[in-house]
């Protein structure tokens, strides 16, 4: 309920039925012939005068579906994530491919953005994703707070926060809310060619002009400063002597979407465990001895 309220101030183009998967669902056994499935009431809500309710029905096999077993049985929950944007949104819409297909274990329930026309908030809405606006636009009625923000993403339950061509700085607020679950890509091998500054074009053209033989995308989980945060994943594309930065852009970006929805698969099926340095390393899912 709460999460419809902020929502409501902001984008009263959100669909008016939340998400059942962030809805507190009431399940009922299903009173009937033996196995055919449970019938699982949402929980109602007012929206003006109208009382809602919606029912879905899913049988025993769809239930148990939705748990993975990773690992020897332990099964693994869904997860529940928030994708922050400021542009074109082509990671945003690769995990999002990867979570409807079903290789992804998770479900994107709410994009932020700070630029509600962008490629990735059109790409929310036309998939009935809710859009934040967030930080609040200068002396304008738009956009949370950063306590509004973490409020809202509590109210979703979110799990995990994916930064995909955000460029804001996230507040300290919710990187302490969501510790060790805020992750980004950048188009670069960091800690080469990151910081304020450095983001988009800017990073690709920095890359040409330094000679660097290589690049290619870095994925770490988010602290107080730019691109500072512990590393996770990364992958070295080479730089050819005639590259322009918009070729190197378009074949760093490619390895980003493989990149990116392969750590965040592994992220939901909790196979990123930490060393104890404090390096994050991401289990294999096919030799759990080994690591990625
Ligand atoms: N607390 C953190 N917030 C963010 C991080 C992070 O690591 N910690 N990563 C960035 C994403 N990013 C690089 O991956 C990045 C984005 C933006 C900038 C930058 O210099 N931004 C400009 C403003 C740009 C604009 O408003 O158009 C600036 O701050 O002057 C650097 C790196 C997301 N947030
Ligand atoms: N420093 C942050 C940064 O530069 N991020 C970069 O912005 C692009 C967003 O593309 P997308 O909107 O198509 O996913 C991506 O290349 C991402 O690495």
């Amino acid at each position: 309920m709460e999460a419809q309220k902020i929502l409501s101030r902001f984008c009263p183009k959100t669909p008016s039925l939340l998400l059942p998967s962030h809805k507190k669902l009431h399940t009922l056994p299903y009173v009937g012939p033996k196995n055919l499935g449970i019938l699982r009431l949402g929980c109602s809500y007012t929206e003006g005068k109208k009382k809602r309710v919606f029912c879905v029905r899913s049988t025993v096999e769809e239930e148990e579906a939705k748990v993975v077993k990773v690992g020897a049985t332990a099964p693994v929950r869904r997860k529940k994530l928030a994708v922050f944007v400021s542009g074109g949104g082509s990671n945003f819409k690769s995990i999002h491919e990867a979570s409807l297909k079903g290789s992804l274990h998770g479900d994107v329930l709410v994009l932020v953005t700070n630029k509600p026309d962008c490629g990735g908030a059109e790409y929310a809405r036309n998939n009935g994703i809710p859009v934040v606006v967030f930080p609040k636009v200068k002396d304008g009625s738009d956009g949370l707070s950063p306590s509004e923000l973490v409020d809202t993403l509590r109210s979703f339950q979110v799990d995990f926060i994916l930064l995909a061509g955000f460029l804001k700085l996230i507040p300290v607020e919710l990187i302490r809310a969501y510790e060790n679950s805020i992750l980004n890509i950048h188009p670069s091998l960091l800690p080469a060619f990151g910081g304020k500054g450095y983001y988009g074009m800017k990073v690709h053209k920095a890359v040409i002009a330094s000679g660097a033989r290589y690049s290619g995308p870095t994925i770490h989980f988010v602290d107080e400063h730019y691109d500072t945060g512990r590393i996770l994943a990364q992958c070295a594309i080479p730089v050819l002597a005639n590259d322009t930065a918009d070729e190197l852009a378009f074949r760093v970006l490619k390895e980003e979407h493989r990149l990116y929805v392969e750590v965040v698969e592994a992220l939901c099926e909790e196979r990123i465990v930490w060393r104890e340095d404090g390096v994050p390393l991401i289990r294999s899912k096919d030799n759990p001895n080994g690591f990625c």
